[in-house]
């Protein structure tokens, strides 16, 4: 890419939204392009449960936390987000402390917008996209906090049956707001190519993105510079993985020999329009399953994660970067809920990944080198957002309501934990040289060639070069050989020392040993010596006795034969 890092897209200059608190700590790395993003090599990521050296820009994992409005007025609230872009917040726990203070990268209040949320927590992330890095923003929360409003926006719940059952259901409308078909519902104009008004308001992190990579896409295409997009998205339910693009029968997680992970027949569909990326999404986010329970009307039943991935080719070489956006399915309390069959059995497979995504952040935010990412697919799959090798968001989502404090309590110290994972990040993906090659060549025929031909040359000029100044040696040169040469002389003769000390301990251990083996041999001859010489005064002993035992019968018969004669 020819541009240099935080100069790319326009969202990065908004000015700072009124109903954001912000730490001092959190978010300047974020904006820059040379610290973000991640290693990845172009396939697929790698997920080996040990985690990768540590080399790189340190960097923590970016914590952001969400509070949605009151459902109700009338309802009283245990969480307030503090002024003055402290990236705090207050929340009472119902006891009679005073409010805990937490504190987080970013604090969204009530009032936040859309617009907010995504040019903080999401725009420099796209940004280092489009400069060939890695990045991933999770929503987490309980069901029904708002995570789906943020990803998509609000009321972007179709109307649809689990796989398997007849159930069905109506979205939840806001008043005034009646969406009558998907893409309406995701403020989308629905005929492809109207693309220009595709941002509205209310849209959400998903559909920004894209746009903003559009408008990059749009601003820097050229002679010289090409980009390829391509996307695929998937559900984990129940466990299982869905393709959310071509939706069938569940698809295998694959892991090679290196941890890396795939999805086996998984789409990725690539697309050179805005209005085709908006149509797979709002056809992927159709095929979601989404159930009514007695938290949320439209409840994601399962864990969405989106992947764009961009392609930056140039003649000189080919950057890639890859956004993974993921909605995650609500934690839900049974009790609460009050799920039955069906869904408790879906809430049961939620909270289980849930709780594996927990271990794996308490793991890591604990600086722990072996980190368990095996328990739950939704695990596996994010291994690599939250281990390091690419920059991540997470955007925790809480409910004001008090009602629902227990939830927002433990969100709120979910979030914490993740607060102190810190990671190494690494330099921007370029694709491996053949594959880097081959994009190359199809999008720059001639010049790939020139490129190849103007570089053997200045190969050829550099070895000409090399031959004429090494040819003539100088006097100074020729005493640096010398210098050299002694260094060297010297370096070997320590060598030699250092064998001949290992040699001297070599030959001791083995003559130690040596007479270790004699002596145990000396110990086992005495010792069966010994107890041949036991077994020897066994048999005199028996003899003895044998001989006693019959004297004392002659002796018997004798006395009677006595007692006879005397009679
Ligand atoms: N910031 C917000 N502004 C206005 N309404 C919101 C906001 N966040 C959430 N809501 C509303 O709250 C309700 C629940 O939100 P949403 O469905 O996004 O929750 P969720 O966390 O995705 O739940 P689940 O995990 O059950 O899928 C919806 O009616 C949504 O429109």
């Amino acid at each position: 890419m020819s541009r240099t890092p935080g100069t790319g897209l326009q969202t990065g200059n908004n000015p700072r939204p009124n109903n954001v608190t912000l730490s001092s700590r959190g978010l300047a790395s974020s904006s820059n392009g040379n610290n973000g993003g991640g290693r990845l090599t172009t396939s697929v990521p790698p997920t080996a449960n040990i985690l990768p050296s540590p080399t790189g820009t340190e960097e923590r994992l970016m914590v952001t936390v969400r509070i949605r409005p009151l459902s109700d007025s009338s309802e009283t609230n245990c969480i307030q987000a503090q002024p003055n872009r402290s990236g705090s917040l207050l929340f009472d726990d119902g006891t009679r402390n005073k409010p805990k203070k937490y504190n987080y990268d970013c604090v969204f209040g009530e009032a936040s917008t859309q617009h907010e949320v995504y040019t903080v927590a999401v725009a420099p992330l796209v940004h280092d996209v489009l400069n060939g890095y890695n990045a991933a923003v999770f929503a987490y929360g309980a069901t029904g906090s708002g995570k789906t409003h943020t990803m998509l926006g609000p009321h972007v719940r179709p109307v649809r049956a689990t796989p398997g059952t007849n159930s069905s259901h109506a979205t939840t409308a806001q008043p005034g707001d009646t969406p009558t078909s998907p893409s309406e519902a995701m403020n989308v104009p629905e005929q492809p190519g109207v693309v220009a008004s595709m941002v509205q308001p209310s849209s959400g992190l998903m559909i920004r993105a894209v746009a903003d990579i559009f408008d990059y896409i749009d601003q820097h295409t050229g002679e010289e510079t090409k980009f390829r997009i391509s996307l695929s998205y998937l559900e984990i339910y129940n466990e299982l993985i869905r393709d959310l693009l071509n939706p069938g029968g569940p698809l295998e997680l694959r892991e090679d020999n290196r941890g890396n992970q795939s999805v086996a027949g998984l789409s990725e569909v690539s697309t050179a329009s805005r209005a085709e990326v908006i149509q797979l999404l709002l056809k992927g986010n159709k095929a979601r399953t989404v159930e009514p329970t007695a938290a949320n009307q439209t409840s994601s039943r399962s864990h969405a994660l989106l992947s764009i991935t961009v392609q930056n080719l140039t003649p000189t070489g080919t950057k890639q970067g890859r956004l993974f956006m993921t909605d995650l399915a609500g934690s839900e309390r049974a009790r609460k809920t009050k799920n039955r069959g069906k869904r408790l059995q879906e809430g049961a497979h939620i909270n289980r990944s849930l709780l594996a995504l927990g271990n794996c952040i308490n793991a890591l935010a604990g600086g722990a080198r072996y980190v368990n990412f095996r328990d739950s697919k939704l695990t596996r799959l994010l291994k690599e957002a939250l281990s390091g090798r690419c920059k991540t968001v997470m955007i925790a989502h809480v409910s004001p309501e008090t009602r629902h404090r227990d939830e927002t309590k433990n969100t709120l110290v979910y979030a914490d934990r993740a607060n102190h994972i810190t990671t190494r990040l690494q330099e921007p993906t370029i694709l491996e040289v053949e594959e880097a090659a081959a994009a190359a060549r199809e999008a720059f025929p001639v010049a790939h060639y020139q490129n190849l031909v103007a570089e053997l040359r200045e190969e050829v000029g550099r070895l000409k070069m090399k031959m004429m100044t090494e040819r003539p040696r100088s006097g100074a040169a020729l005493q640096r050989q010398q210098q050299q040469k002694q260094e060297q002389e010297q370096s070997s003769t320590e060598e030699q020392i250092k064998k001949a000390e290992l040699k001297f301990l070599r030959e001791q251990i083995v003559q130690t040993f040596k007479q270790q083996m004699k002596l145990r041999r000396r110990l086992l001859e005495a010792d069966s010596h010994l107890l041949g010489l036991e077994l020897d005064a066994e048999r005199q002993h028996m003899v003895i006795s044998h001989w006693q035992s019959r004297q004392g019968k002659l002796y018997d018969r004798l006395d009677e034969d006595d007692e006879e004669g005397m009679a």
